[in-house]
């Protein structure tokens, strides 16, 4: 079974409350976007062990410990899975802000429930998702949400994005979520962001912001440059995704984003929601 584990936007983040598990609540609007890994799940070949091969854009750590073995790790333990044969072909910056780590992990679930018949529903999907990161449950259902708690917990949104022209770009600064969340002092948001994503994209950049941008920006200047050419290109709204480094522009009304001059050791993403 072959599968493409989507990358996912942060519409605003607020990081709100220190929590007694040392984690932080939050709140966004969780939004797929169409960048994608590519990765297959079939069974070993008779005789063999369960086994990870990858391509693609390196991973840091041992491949033992990737999020698509403790996927099947988990879902192994409960059901007695025979081995698999796993492959990821990597092609979502880490450590971006895109939670691709996590979409990983969560369509290997889906995957691996499919291919062995388990017939779990979306809920215990997001259960088992949940205990592999915070924000990989929301890769289960996959459509906009409303995210609090740890950023695993979701309220439905009418917020529709289909066909926005959207441009990523990932200046190939590897920031750990753990450091991010290190230098936000938590607080309550100056707007409410569902109200605010409910009025027009016009208003969004006086109204919707992510605490991790206005912590990082002093920190990682190049995040405000990339964030200010993708407003003088013509944005309507731009910010920092997640704990970045990758900051997104949307701009309505055009079929395709304008393409920006930026170092050639930059990742882009250039398409439509
Ligand atoms: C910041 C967000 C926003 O959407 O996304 P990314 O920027 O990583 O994509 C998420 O909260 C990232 O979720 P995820 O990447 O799954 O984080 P986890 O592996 O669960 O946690 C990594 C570390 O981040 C911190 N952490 C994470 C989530 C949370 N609600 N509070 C925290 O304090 C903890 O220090 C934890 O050890
Ligand atoms: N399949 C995977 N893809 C990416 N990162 C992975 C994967 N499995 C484990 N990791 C680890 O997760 C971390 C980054 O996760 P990722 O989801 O890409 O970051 P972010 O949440 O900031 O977008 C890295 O330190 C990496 O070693």
């Amino acid at each position: 079974m072959l599968v493409f584990p989507n990358a996912k936007l942060n519409l605003g983040l607020y990081i709100t409350g220190q929590r007694p598990d040392g984690f932080r609540n939050l709140e966004s609007v969780f939004v797929p976007l169409p960048w994608t890994d590519a990765l297959e799940v079939l069974p070993a070949p008779a005789g063999a062990d369960t086994a990870l091969t990858l391509t693609g854009l390196p991973i840091p750590g041992d491949p033992a410990t990737n999020l698509c073995v403790r996927a099947y790790e988990l879902l192994q333990a409960d059901f007695d899975l025979p081995p698999v044969q796993l492959h990821l072909h990597k092609v979502v910056p880490i450590g971006a802000g895109l939670g691709g780590g996590s979409a990983d992990a969560a369509f290997a679930l889906w995957a691996l429930n499919e291919q062995f018949t388990l017939n779990l529903p979306a809920e215990t999907l997001e259960s088992y998702a949940r205990r592999l990161g915070s924000d990989c449950a929301f890769f289960i259902e996959n459509k906009p949400v409303f995210a609090y708690e740890k950023g695993d917990v979701f309220e439905p949104v009418s917020l529709d994005l289909t066909g926005m022209a959207c441009l990523v770009v990932y200046p190939g600064l590897h920031i750990s979520t753990a450091e991010a969340y290190g230098r936000v002092q938590p607080r309550t948001p100056r707007h409410d962001l569902r109200t605010a994503l409910a009025q027009p994209l016009s208003t969004w950049r006086d109204t919707v912001s992510n605490d991790f941008e206005d912590a990082l920006t002093p920190v990682y200047p190049v995040l405000g440059d990339i964030k200010a050419q993708l407003y003088a290109a013509g944005a309507a709204y731009a910010s920092l995704s997640g704990s970045g480094s990758a900051v997104y522009g949307l701009f309505p009304g055009l079929e395709l984003p304008p393409l920006l001059e930026l170092p050639a050791e930059y990742q882009v993403w250039r398409g439509r929601l």
